[in-house]
């Protein structure tokens, strides 16, 4: 390009489907996010521990978020697009239309959600059998993974789902997909989830034993026996129907997908850190954690060999960065917990009341208050006689105990704002907590890590940030780019355009891609400062180790 002359432009779409809501956003070449739109999606629970979504509501959403972004931008410079999704499981007939998860019948409700604990006895059978390919999701299979779904189905909803089910999609498959009319799945969604390896392929003997012969028998076609490496280009990209509902041209190039925490991964573990002072600098990249933390939390960290780690998920070869083992933690309720926890309490119509008035979110009400209230110690000792353990919805690692239970000591008859706000930062701080018991599970097995790299709505939340920069001991760093699920989904598009070589290589080429694609390392560093007592530590201490097999 010859001096002065303004580089074309070119776009890519990333669109990101949460728990609660589906986002888009615009990404030019630089990494400038130039548009973001976002839209809540429905979500059903018929009985308790069943949760359902409807895949029309989610592709209907998309479009909406979609067609907001590229408002009054020339399309012919939109080159990609990426998805990213929850891992939900969405179940279609053999003419790709919605059947029923559901003993109502309801057609709409399509979609068995990541955090649907529906198939207990299912997932334990499936441990019982101690089959190989066990080992490579931290020893026990998670409930919130796709066979002990599937099994749920055979034996539950045989006639009006199962045997009418002609594909079994992973939902960042499904958006594929929906997209370009190709099935190939992502090798993200079926290593991560279906128990698939990347490289030896489906282990037929695992799917044989557990009742699901049916897959093998037909060579996997409802479930995925076409694989590809996230970022790679889906057929002959959108199809005239898609385009037209998504507001794109034909053929855009479309990538195979990534799940959100992943996408989350990518979008912020090869952030440039130099002239930070950060320990991390000039470390291998294996020696950041990404978390990213939204309805749950995950917690990535990769290795050039595998680290089985019991009860953290992987390892998974190129699920995340191609080339690279992944571990991941995670905790099934955080976002969700916080906001159960802050909601179900006395004070919360008044609490949202005083937000309002201040025209501020009821957490950014929640952190000025407990400043407010802290007198001369810190923040984080205002919870010594209060405590919570966060499991409510099990325990996802590093204890893989879906059958765990929340509990909460020191209650008083208080039922006022102090008494709120002092039950959310206690709240804030078990999750914390939760975070430092993955990683001690992770670097007893071999990690070795020195900083967090957050993302995700509560990464919003400079509390949350704090806590966890006090309670594990390392620095957290936030990224330039608050929506960096967002960014992760875009490179995606990048790569399918054919624009970025591969989304590879964390020390060479995803970093600098990443920073070219996500801008500038924010500098928001937070450190950790003596800010929580150590009777907080001793109880989450003494739990942990109650609680531990
Ligand atoms: N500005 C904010 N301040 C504090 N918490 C936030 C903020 N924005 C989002 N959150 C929290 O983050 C969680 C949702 O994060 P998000 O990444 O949107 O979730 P998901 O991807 O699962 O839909 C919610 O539980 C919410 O309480
Ligand atoms: O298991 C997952 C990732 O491996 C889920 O997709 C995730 O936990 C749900 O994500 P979010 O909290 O962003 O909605």
């Amino acid at each position: 390009m010859s001096g002065g002359e303004p580089e074309p432009r070119c776009y890519y779409v990333g669109v990101d489907v949460g728990t609660g809501s589906v986002r888009a956003a615009l990404v030019d070449q630089r990494g400038a996010l130039l548009a973001f739109a976002d839209q809540p999606i429905d979500k059903w629970e018929p009985q308790f521990n069943h949760h359902e979504q409807s895949s029309e509501n989610i592709w209907a959403a998309c479009c909406v978020v979609t067609k907001k972004v590229v408002q009054g931008i020339d399309r012919s410079q939109i080159r990609g697009l990426g998805f990213d999704a929850t891992c939900s499981l969405v179940v279609l007939d053999k003419q790709f239309r919605p059947l029923p998860v559901n003993h109502e019948g309801d057609f709409h409700r399509n979609i068995i959600m990541w955090l649907d604990h529906r198939a207990i006895s299912q997932v334990q059978k499936i441990n019982e059998t101690k089959h190989r390919v066990l080992q490579y999701v931290g020893g026990m299979m998670s409930v919130e993974m796709q066979a002990p779904k599937l099994l749920w189905l055979k034996e539950n909803l045989r006639e009006t789902c199962w045997d009418k089910a002609g594909h079994f999609f992973d939902l960042p498959d499904f958006l594929s997909w929906k997209a370009t009319g190709v099935t190939a799945r992502s090798l993200c969604s079926l290593v991560c989830k279906w128990t698939y390896s990347a490289e030896k392929g489906w282990d037929d003997s695992f799917w044989k034993m557990i009742g699901l012969e049916d897959f093998v028998a037909d060579n996997y076609s409802k479930i995925g026996n076409e694989v590809l490496s996230p970022g790679a280009s889906l057929g002959s990209g959108l199809t005239p129907e898609a385009a037209r509902e998504l507001g794109l041209p034909v053929g855009t190039a479309v990538a195979a997908s990534l799940i959100d925490a992943h996408a989350g991964g990518l979008g912020v573990i090869g952030a440039d850190v130099a002239g930070h002072g950060l320990i991390c600098e000039g470390q291998p990249v294996t020696s950041r954690l990404a978390v990213i933390c939204g309805t749950s939390s995950c917690h990535m960290g990769i290795s050039k060999d595998p680290i089985f780690v019991p009860g953290v998920w992987g390892p998974y070869f190129s699920a995340m960065v191609p080339g690279f083992w992944l571990n991941e933690g995670g905790q099934s309720i955080t976002g969700k917990l916080i906001d159960h926890v802050v909601q179900g309490h006395a004070a919360f119509p008044e609490l949202q009341a005083k937000a309002t008035t201040r025209c501020q979110s009821v957490y950014a009400y929640l952190n000025s208050h407990l400043d407010l209230i802290k007198k001369a110690q810190p923040v984080g000792f205002l919870t010594v006689d209060l405590h919570v353990w966060p499991d409510f919805h099990g325990n996802r690692s590093p204890l893989a105990d879906l059958t765990l239970k929340g509990m909460i000591t020191g209650l008083t008859l208080s039922q006022d704002l102090d008494d709120l706000a002092i039950l959310y930062l206690a709240t804030v701080q078990a999750i914390a907590f939760g975070t430092r018991f993955i990683i001690e599970a992770m670097e007893a097995a071999g990690h070795s890590i020195s900083a967090l790299f957050l993302c995700g709505g509560l990464s919003k939340n400079p509390l949350f940030v704090q806590m966890h920069a006090d309670i594990t001991g390392m620095p957290v760093v936030l990224s330039q780019e608050v929506e960096s699920v967002l960014v992760g989904a875009a490179i995606l598009g990048a790569c399918a355009s054919g624009d970025f070589a591969s989304v590879q290589g964390p020390e060479h080429s995803l970093v600098s891609q990443t920073t070219r694609v996500s801008g500038q390392l924010r500098t928001v560093i937070r450190q950790s400062i003596c800010n929580v007592s150590p009777r907080n530590r001793l109880w989450a201490d003494q739990c942990s180790a109650l609680t531990s097999p």
